[in-house]
């Protein structure tokens, strides 16, 4: 199978080095706009395979599309990333031209392709590609609840002193402060986490959860990559093969969750047609409400991309 990762900078690179290492996949096709980094970073990346017994080709291009052609899936990663004090929202008017152009240039060549949106602002992003590409639903989805999931899972895992392994959770919503961790479903070791984490430090954890991304931007800089790369490979190797695994994805709602129109973090089952099955859980009346606040956010941003009139909607 061959894969094509659209930015080569932090995150994309890093999603293409840990699929080339999952040995999976046929080729890996690395583009980015800046001459010389895809092709750069690719070189470096293949250049581990014999260290790391891979055998995906691993190549990069600078912008030139017909290198992607036919590719199974694609990652777009290309867009700016935030900086201290911006919000994920802020990168829209410069994030949003740069994914319909990477959108429009993998379908010429990829009509089949799936696409797996990780640019920011996630949950907008990913409907600005789902309005280019004019493909089924099933085949646009973003990445952010697998990255927030692991996060919250980490967190707690510090918490409890347990292993990071041992422990299912999942959050809705969108890839912002509002998104929505889940306590009542979330388990260590096969324990329901109340009769771990008293209430307080579960609330603390949730609250930090929902600022994961600016805690590693206050750090760094700029934004985070290792997790996030990871979180998108997982994505593709589900996809590729086809294994059908239970993960939060962003995904266009057509009335779950009483929502539709609207690209939003929910659980579904991920194979080889992409998003197989959205799954919809009874929520009580509190988790249904924060659902909705954080829907209420993510369509406001839609609606900043509808005026802007890139795409039409
Ligand atoms: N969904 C999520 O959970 C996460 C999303 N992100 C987002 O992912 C994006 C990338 O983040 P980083 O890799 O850290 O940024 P980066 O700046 O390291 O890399 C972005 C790359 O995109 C390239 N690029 C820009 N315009 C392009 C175009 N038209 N065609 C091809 N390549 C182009 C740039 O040259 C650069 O190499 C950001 O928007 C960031 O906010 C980052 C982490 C997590
Ligand atoms: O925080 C950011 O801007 C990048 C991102 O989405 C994350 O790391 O969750």
């Amino acid at each position: 199978m061959k894969v094509t990762v659209v930015g080569a900078g932090n995150v994309g690179a890093t999603c293409a080095n840990v699929l080339a290492s999952k040995d999976f996949l046929q080729e890996i096709i690395l583009l980015d706009i800046k001459e010389g980094v895809a092709e750069g970073k690719a070189l470096d990346i293949w250049e581990s395979a014999p260290i790391l017994h891979f055998g995906t080709r691993v190549r990069g291009v600078t912008n030139d599309y017909s290198q992607t052609a036919n590719s199974d899936v694609v990652v777009i990663t290309s867009g700016l990333p935030r900086k201290p004090g911006m919000s994920r929202d802020d990168l829209i008017s410069t994030n949003a031209g740069i994914v319909k152009s990477v959108t429009e240039n993998i379908m010429k060549y990829s009509p089949d392709a799936i696409l797996v949106v990780v640019s920011n602002p996630l949950d907008v992003m990913t409907y600005c590609a789902y309005l280019t590409a004019k493909v089924d639903s099933r085949r646009v989805f973003g990445m952010a609840g697998v990255l927030d999931t692991a996060r919250y899972k980490a967190f707690l895992a510090e918490e409890i002193g347990c292993s990071p392994k041992d422990i299912e959770a999942l959050l809705l919503g969108g890839h912002g402060d509002t998104m929505v961790p889940l306590p009542r479903y979330t388990s260590v070791g096969g324990i329901p986490v109340t009769e771990l984490v008293s209430a307080d430090r579960l609330q603390a954890i949730i609250e930090r959860t929902q600022k994961g991304g600016g805690e590693i931007v206050n750090l760094l800089g700029t934004s985070a990559w290792y997790a996030p790369g990871v979180a998108a490979a997982q994505m593709v190797e589900a996809i590729c093969k086809d294994e059908r695994r239970i993960l939060p994805c962003c995904a266009w709602l057509t009335g779950q969750y009483g929502l539709k129109n609207i690209y939003l973090g929910v659980p579904v089952v991920l194979g080889r047609n992409g998003i197989e099955k959205i799954i919809e859980l009874q929520l009580n009346e509190q988790e249904m409400q924060l659902v909705k606040a954080s829907a209420d956010h993510v369509r406001e941003v839609m609606n900043v991309l509808d005026n802007m009139q890139l795409v039409k909607s």
